[in-house]
């Protein structure tokens, strides 16, 4: 379970009933649980995700004990109206947004450059499972490397990706270090703040971080119980 600060990670831990140990490792600490998935505050922004996690995979690997999932897990923006502040999401596609090159006709996808890779997509039979045990909305989460703060950038990422749901910055780093290994991902998002021109007092940070323990109570014995078919 990949976070990006520590404050996430222990909302996820907070879901399960014993405390648990920091493991440290090769370019990563692990919070092993003794009764639940291990927890990695793998750091803001999709690069630091990506460095953390894959640390994580290759130490597991290297040990005989691969991972079986990646969770990629946290606060988001949310886009009004279908992701109200304090809702969950669970991402049916992991979308990187501003991979690519600015143009004067607009943005291009490195995909249409070429090259590389903008979405990954978690098993549709996880997400629908992870999303009614959540009670969670099912919908595109982009990554972005600055978060949206003008209401021009919000109607752009939403013209580009009319089935967003949310917005974070760890969740395509997460998937690229998930897939290099060869290992499902998912992603589930507490909204935080609605995607729009910035406004610190609309975030609703605390409320957010409770609502992804409460959703880790009801994930996990999906997660448990998940198993690549
Ligand atoms: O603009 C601010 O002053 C501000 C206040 C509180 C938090 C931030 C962040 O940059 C948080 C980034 C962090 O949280 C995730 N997150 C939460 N909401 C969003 C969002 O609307 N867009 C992108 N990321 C968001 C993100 O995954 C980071 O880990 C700024």
């Amino acid at each position: 379970m990949a976070t990006a600060v520590p404050a996430e990670r222990d909302a996820v831990a907070r879901a399960f009933p014993e405390p648990g140990r920091d493991v440290p490792l090769p370019g990563a600490v692990v919070h092993r649980l003794p009764a639940g998935p291990d927890l990695l505050a793998a750091g803001v922004g999709p690069a630091s995700a990506a460095a953390a996690t894959a640390a994580a995979l290759t130490a597991a690997a290297l040990a005989g004990t691969p991972y079986g999932l990646v969770v990629s897990a946290g606060i988001a923006g949310g886009f009004a109206p279908a992701a109200p502040v304090g809702s969950l999401v669970v991402a049916d596609e992991i979308t990187a947004a501003d991979l690519g090159a600015e143009t004067a006709d607009g943005f291009l996808p490195v995909t249409e450059l070429g090259f590389g890779t903008v979405t990954h997509r978690p098993p549709p039979a996880l997400v629908g499972d992870a999303a009614a045990a959540a009670g969670a909305a099912v919908g595109p989460v982009l990554t972005v490397s600055t978060v949206t703060g003008t209401a021009a950038r919000a109607a752009a990422l939403r013209a580009r990706h009319p089935r967003a749901l949310a917005e974070a910055m760890e969740g395509f780093g997460v998937a690229e270090a998930a897939a290099a290994h060869g290992t499902p991902v998912l992603e589930v998002r507490a909204v935080s703040n609605p995607v729009g021109p910035r406004d610190r007092a609309a975030w609703r940070i605390g409320d957010a971080l409770t609502a992804l323990t409460g959703a880790f109570g009801k994930l996990a014995p999906v997660l448990e119980s998940w198993r690549q078919t």
